[in-house]
């Protein structure tokens, strides 16, 4: 049993666990990497060159705890940022500093063909308009390649709520998606370009009179679809 959400009621539950109940950011932050790195580690994906790419909110800073954390473990791992960093939110700023002092290494520029791995960090719920057109063209080189993608909580270019592309989508193998899964993962595009779904909690607290504006799924229904 799935209970789904829109991307607006995730972002209340996300909002109430941290300014209501106290919970810090970064340690949801930190337990989202967390989930991500063990999806990693339990899959047969190739780990000799896996590439973060990060935007510049809390995706963004899911996806440098991430490199950071795989960096730890010893795999070779580089992070490329879209976007001017300078204009990142704080949460992204804070694991920047940290992971400088760890020494992960940040690229420029992504090869996609040095990749064995990529783990899409780029945008999550946060999604609300149309990829910028110089994302929409990298993404349609990655997904040319047609590298195993890991998408953190949302694959980048999916409309959390509507399953719809905004521009262009970065087609995922697995995506792991905290809390609760996303209505737009179960849609017909959105299902397809998510591969399988993994929920993992992370920590968030629903308030006691919230209403979900959507029912409990009874089985996970992903169509497969070709777009
Ligand atoms: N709220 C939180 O503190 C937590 C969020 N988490 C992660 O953070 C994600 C949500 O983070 P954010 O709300 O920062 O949003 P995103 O990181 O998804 O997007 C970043 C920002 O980009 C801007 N934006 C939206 N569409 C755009 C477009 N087409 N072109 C350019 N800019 C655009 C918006 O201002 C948005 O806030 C979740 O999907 C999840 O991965 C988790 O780490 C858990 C904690
Ligand atoms: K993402």
């Amino acid at each position: 049993m799935t209970q789904l959400v829109t991307a607006n009621e995730m972002q209340q539950i996300d909002q109430y666990t941290i300014d209501v109940i106290g919970m810090p950011q970064d340690v949801l932050i930190e337990r989202a990497a967390m989930a991500v790195v063990d999806v990693v580690g339990a899959g047969h994906f190739d780990l000799n060159h896996v590439l973060v790419l990060a935007g510049l909110g809390n995706n963004g800073a899911d996806g440098v705890a991430i490199a950071r954390l795989l960096y730890a473990q010893g795999i070779n791992v580089s992070l490329q940022f879209v976007g001017n960093v300078n204009r990142a939110k704080d949460s992204v700023k804070r694991q920047l500093s940290i992971i400088e002092a760890y020494g992960v290494v940040r690229s420029e520029k992504s090869d996609f063909n040095e990749a064995t791995l990529i783990i899409d960090a780029i945008f999550g719920v946060g999604l609300n308009n149309d990829l910028p057109e110089g994302l929409q063209k990298m993404i349609k080189a990655a997904n040319h390649i047609e590298k195993p993608v890991i998408a953190v909580d949302v694959p980048t270019g999916v409309d959390a709520t509507t399953g719809e592309v905004r521009g262009a989508a970065l087609k995922a193998h697995t995506t792991v998606t905290f809390g609760f899964k996303k209505v737009g993962l179960t849609k017909r595009v959105g299902g397809y370009l998510s591969g399988d779904t993994i929920v993992k909690d992370v920590g968030m607290l629903v308030p006691d009179d919230f209403e979900f504006s959507l029912p409990i799924m009874q089985a996970t229904v992903t169509e497969n679809a070709t777009i």
